[in-house]
């Protein structure tokens, strides 16, 4: 018998039972679900990473729907539990959702939400901001500051790399990649080499017209290159921003080989998810070639990190923040929150995914729909007209 969890309750009268495995930011979301008649049950549980068996006692013997996290394993005994309890939606507060077994959800019914669109440029700004952060060696001349190292101004202090008229390379040139990409040819006049399984037309055609721009302002234009291999980016950039989803194709996509493919000064930067590296691998690197630098916002065993990993002067780490800007969270949980609500009210599914603002607009109620859920085809769930 699983121990009780704590909770905090909102309009405990209403007819739907809908939880939420942790506190989300902003209060929209608990409105917007409290106006439809739910009955809103929030983990107050302390520690961070809750159980299967924790949130099977959060579910008990009636829930009709469940916002989690990316932190849960969501797969067949959650979604078998959630079926036994009438529920028939979940989402993800995220848009990975390499945590949920979408096959076990089809096979129980439960339809699958995550939270596209809302999250793109932020997570795009961290990327950007350890692009930087690793390129000028922000984090180590600040330690060195505060240490009281600082003596005088030297010609060789903290030297680092300059990114304008060098080459970023973007593996996963989907929304995050496209706006990383973005930022960093339009902020820093850097060249662009991309490497996905589809063409990004919109992209090309965005550093094309720049470069015509920055022509016709007489200065060095910039360019861009789909690459046809993987290989091919690794060996021609100068920082490269992995942007993949996490799968088995995707899997240790970076490893001890292709470490040794890129130049020995290049910048690698993960705000995917931490396995898409070979971390082990990537700590030997890092030990054997000092002036490569990496920023890493997600880690192979979340939360912890490969022995090693937090020593090395070279890598720049935070806390998997990439998301995290309180509009972003905030839109992340109305996004989660509605997935679960339009399920559970029949609504069907919003028409494009990528284009989510009218259900972020705060000043009129979001559209009768599910602005995105990843298994509607595979339960033949009806697509919004809107
Ligand atoms: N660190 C963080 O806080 C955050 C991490 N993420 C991660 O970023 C991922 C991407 O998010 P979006 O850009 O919104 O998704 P997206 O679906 O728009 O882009 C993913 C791209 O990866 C490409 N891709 C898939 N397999 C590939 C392969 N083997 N090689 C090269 N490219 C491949 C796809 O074709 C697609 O263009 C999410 O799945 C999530 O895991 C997302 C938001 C925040
Ligand atoms: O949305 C995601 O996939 C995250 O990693 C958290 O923003």
């Amino acid at each position: 018998m699983a121990k009780p969890v704590s909770i905090e309750v909102w309009n405990p009268n209403g007819k739907y039972r809908v939880i939420s495995t942790k506190p989300m930011p902003g209060t929209r979301w608990i409105n917007l679900l409290i106006e439809q008649d739910c009955r809103v049950e929030i983990c107050t549980e302390k520690k961070t990473i809750l159980s299967v068996e924790d949130i099977i006692s959060l579910i008990g013997n009636k829930c009709d729907g469940v916002i989690g996290q990316l932190t849960e394993d969501w797969g067949e005994t959650l979604f078998a539990a959630l079926s036994r309890a009438g529920g028939k939606a979940f989402s993800n507060m995220a848009v990975g959702y390499n945590n949920v077994d979408v096959n076990a959800a089809n096979k129980y019914g439960v339809a699958v939400g995550n939270t596209p669109g809302v999250l793109t440029e932020t997570t795009a700004e961290l990327a950007a901001s350890l692009s930087l952060a690793a390129a000028r060696r922000i984090v180590e001349a600040d330690e060195f500051m505060r240490a009281g190292l600082y003596d005088g101004w030297l010609p060789h202090l903290f030297v680092g790399n300059l990114l304008k008229g060098q080459t970023v390379g973007v593996i996963g040139a989907g929304r995050i990649g496209s706006a990383y990409a973005r930022m960093m040819v339009e902020g820093f006049k850097m060249n662009l080499i991309y490497y996905d399984l589809y063409q990004s037309t919109r992209l090309e055609k965005f550093v094309t017209a720049y470069g015509e721009f920055l022509k016709s302002n007489g200065e060095q234009p910039v360019y861009w290159k789909r690459a046809s291999s993987m290989d091919e980016v690794l060996r021609e950039a100068d920082v490269i921003s992995l942007h993949p989803v996490l799968d088995k194709t995707t899997y240790h996509l970076i490893n001890k080989e292709s470490l040794a493919t890129m130049k020995k000064e290049a910048i690698l930067v993960n705000c995917s998810r931490g396995p898409v590296i070979d971390e082990v691998a990537l700590v030997e690197h890092l030990k054997q070639n000092p002036m490569f630098r990496v920023g890493l916002d997600v880690f192979e065993d979340e939360p912890f990190m490969k022995p090693g990993l937090a020593e090395m002067k070279n890598a720049v780490i935070v806390p998997h923040i990439a998301s995290a800007s309180k509009w972003t969270r905030e839109g992340m949980a109305t996004l989660a929150a509605l997935n679960v609500l339009g399920k559970i009210k029949g609504y069907p599914i919003w028409g494009d995914s990528n284009r989510v603002e009218p259900f972020l607009n705060e000043s009129v109620p979001p559209p009768a729909a599910c602005p995105s859920i990843v298994n509607a085809k595979a339960l033949g769930l009806p697509v919004s007209k809107l």
